[in-house]
Parts: structure tokens; sequence; C-alpha cells
């Protein structure tokens, strides 16, 4: 059952259409992530929900009540941002025990339930420390565990990682996983980061000019992008310029970068003979061999190899097919010794298996 619904939300600034004409349903439960560049309207919508910004017009649904004039005070959420915004004069256990104590709650109450969460993000050890006694990541997990300790409905996270060095970031990512989980708080989670948005979320919604461009699971997601603006933004990927030459009732047949073609489903149900678009295709997905490969289904190409990157746990390989068409390859360094797969101008053999790409239509 949703928990929280928002429907046909508009939001200007002026003249500019910040969110525009957004509908999302968010299920109890879920680790929900609004994912998009600087200025894509993702902070907004989420302000909207915590009540300190008011749409134009829609409404937001908690629980099936309509909570647009609700301010934000009255609603049961709380919102961790980027700056950790913990009382300096409070201990961590005053800084988490404190919206019980604002709710009244009975001190014999008060303690235990501070004493959970202490224990949920690892800070039972720091209990009697100010603020400035610890460090950044140790502060954002009080401020987590602040917000969690009343359980709201809604817990709003703002880029809340931020400012936390990579390693650092990736621990807690597992952490907030796990507390979500434990909690069973719903998420929802705004970062302009997309490996942070795959790792996290159950679902994900990615926004661009204020819209929602897709939603889905992190795995629709990064797999079956629908446009390619989503393509481009989450990951690496191949976008070669492509256009339909045949149409039969399930399979469409494209012309890549004017040198190959490809068969492959029709999935949008696209009727235009001649409609332009591009094949998407993400490195990982390309092989390369010295031999063409003889499967049924899988197009093989003639390629010269550009260049590689060292990734540590792959290569980036670019390869040039005959017409100049640059493209991306992955490979996996999984053999004992670190020799590179293939050396500048080797001559191999790209193959492709269709079902792993799909058309974008322009
Ligand atoms: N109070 C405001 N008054 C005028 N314009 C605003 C206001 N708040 C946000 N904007 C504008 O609305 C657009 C969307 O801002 P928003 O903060 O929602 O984007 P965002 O996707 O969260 O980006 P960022 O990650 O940079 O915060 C931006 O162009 C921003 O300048």
């Amino acid at each position: 059952m949703a928990i929280l619904e928002l429907k046909n939300i508009i939001k200007q600034f002026g003249d500019t259409t910040v969110v525009n004409d957004v509908s999302l349903s968010i299920e109890q439960g879920e680790f929900f992530t609004l994912l998009g560049p600087s200025g894509c309207g993702k902070t907004t919508l989420l302000r909207m929900i915590a009540g300190f910004e008011s749409p134009d017009s829609g409404e937001i649904l908690l629980d099936g009540k309509n909570i647009n004039a609700l301010p934000p005070e009255k609603r049961p959420l709380h919102t961790v941002f980027q700056s950790y915004a913990l009382f300096p004069h409070m201990t961590v256990q005053e800084n988490i025990a404190f919206p019980l104590k604002m709710a009244k709650w009975n001190k014999d109450k008060i303690i235990p339930q501070v004493a959970e969460l202490m224990e949920d993000v690892q800070l039972e050890k720091f209990a009697d420390r100010y603020p400035h006694e610890l460090s950044g990541g140790q502060r954002q997990r009080v401020a987590i565990a602040r917000a969690l300790v009343d359980r709201p409905k809604l817990l709003l996270l703002d880029e809340p990682l931020s400012a936390l060095d990579a390693r650092l970031r990736e621990h807690m990512h597992v952490e907030l996983v796990k507390l979500q989980e434990e909690t069973g708080v719903t998420f929802i989670y705004v970062t302009h980061d997309q490996s942070e948005a795959l790792a996290l979320s159950s679902r994900i919604a990615v926004m661009n000019h204020g819209n929602v461009e897709q939603l889905g699971t992190p795995r629709d997601i990064y797999s079956r992008p629908k446009t390619y603006y989503v393509a481009d933004f989450i990951g690496k990927c191949n976008l070669l310029k492509a256009k339909v030459t045949e149409i039969e009732p399930d399979t469409l047949r494209i012309r890549i970068a004017d040198s190959f073609e490809l068969s492959l489903p029709n999935e949008t149900g696209i009727t235009k003979v001649g409609q332009e678009g591009w094949f998407a295709i993400r490195p990982e997905k390309i092989k390369a061999n010295w031999d063409p490969r003889s499967e049924d289904g899988i197009a093989n190409f003639k390629a010269v190899v550009k260049g590689y990157y060292y990734y540590g746990d792959g290569t980036l390989y670019e390869f040039t097919l005959e017409n100049g068409t640059v493209l991306q390859c992955m490979l996996a360094n999984s053999r004992p010794h670190q020799a590179a797969f293939f050396q500048d101008n080797d001559e191999v053999y790209i193959s492709i298996n269709p079902l792993a790409g799909n058309f974008l239509v322009k």
C-alpha cells in the first residue's frame, strides 16, 4: 500500500517550472531515491514533501490523507541534510533523545529507545561525547539516529553523505540499508550520485528538468534505460546512432552507425520504418575476441584497438569500427596475471548480442 502519493505536483519559481507535473507513489518500507543532476528539481520535490515549500498545484497524500496544508512540524517525518545540524551543547545521547523529550515521552521509555538507536548506528561508546568530539561520519550517524528515534512515517535524506570521503560513504551505504531494513521506516533519498542510487535504492526516479524521466528498480534503470538521457546519465553507455530499416510483428531491424544491422525485439511498439534513434549498449555487454563468434543471433564486426584504460577490476577498451565509429568495451580483469588482453592497433572481432542492448527513440 502506498504510504506517500504525489499527484500532479507543479512548482514554479518565477517563470521557471522546477517541478513539472510529477506523480509518484511510494510504498511503505521502500528505499526510494530521487536521482538527477544539479537543478533538476529533486530537492524542491523533497522540500514539498517535508512542508518547507508548497506546490502550486497537485496533491501530497500521506497514508491516503491530503497533507498540503499541514505545517512541517506537524508532519510525521524528519529530514536529514548534508550538514549535520546537531545541537553542539548536547551529548550524542541527548541529541538522539531530543525528539522524544519534545514529544513528552516518559523518561523510562526514552532511555531504552535511545539505547536501541545508539546500538543500531554503533555509537554506544560515544554516548557522552559532544558533536565536536566526533568525526564527520559519526556526526551524520547521530543525525540519522535522531531522525529515526521516534519512528517517523518517512525519513527524508537530502544528499546526506556528500560531505564524507569516498570510503566512508561506501561504509555508510551499507549502514543505511541495514538501518532502513531494521527500522522499516520508508526512506526518500535525494542524490546526484548514480552509483549511490543504484547501490541503495529499492526504486529510483530519474529526474530531468522537473520531470520524472524513468521510474524503476536499479536493475531496470541500468539495464533497460528508456531514454538517451537516462542511458547517458547512469553509468557508461555506448549510444550509437541507429535507424529502423524493417518492422516485423515483434521484431525491429535497425541499422547502426551506418555500418551494421541488428534484429531485436520491438519492446516499445515502434511503427515507423526510418524512425531515428540510438542503439544503447553498456560497455560490459560487448565482447571482443580474436575470432568471430558463431552463435545464432550474435553480430560480429571487425574493429581495431584504439586505446585502453586500466580500472583495477576491469579494463576499458576503445575500439574503432571500419567506418570510424568508436565503441567502448569493459573487460573484467579476472585472470590471475595482469597483462592486458589486447594492445593498441590489434585487429579483433567485436560481438554483440542484440538482446543486451536496446533501441531508444530520438
Ligand atoms: N526558493 C527558490 N527561489 C527561486 N528559485 C529556486 C528556489 N529554490 C530552488 N530554485 C531553483 O529551482 C531549480 C531546482 O532546484 P533544486 O534545488 O530543486 O534542484 P536540485 O536538483 O535539488 O539541485 P541541487 O542538487 O543543486 O540542489 C534550480 O534552478 C534552483 O535555482
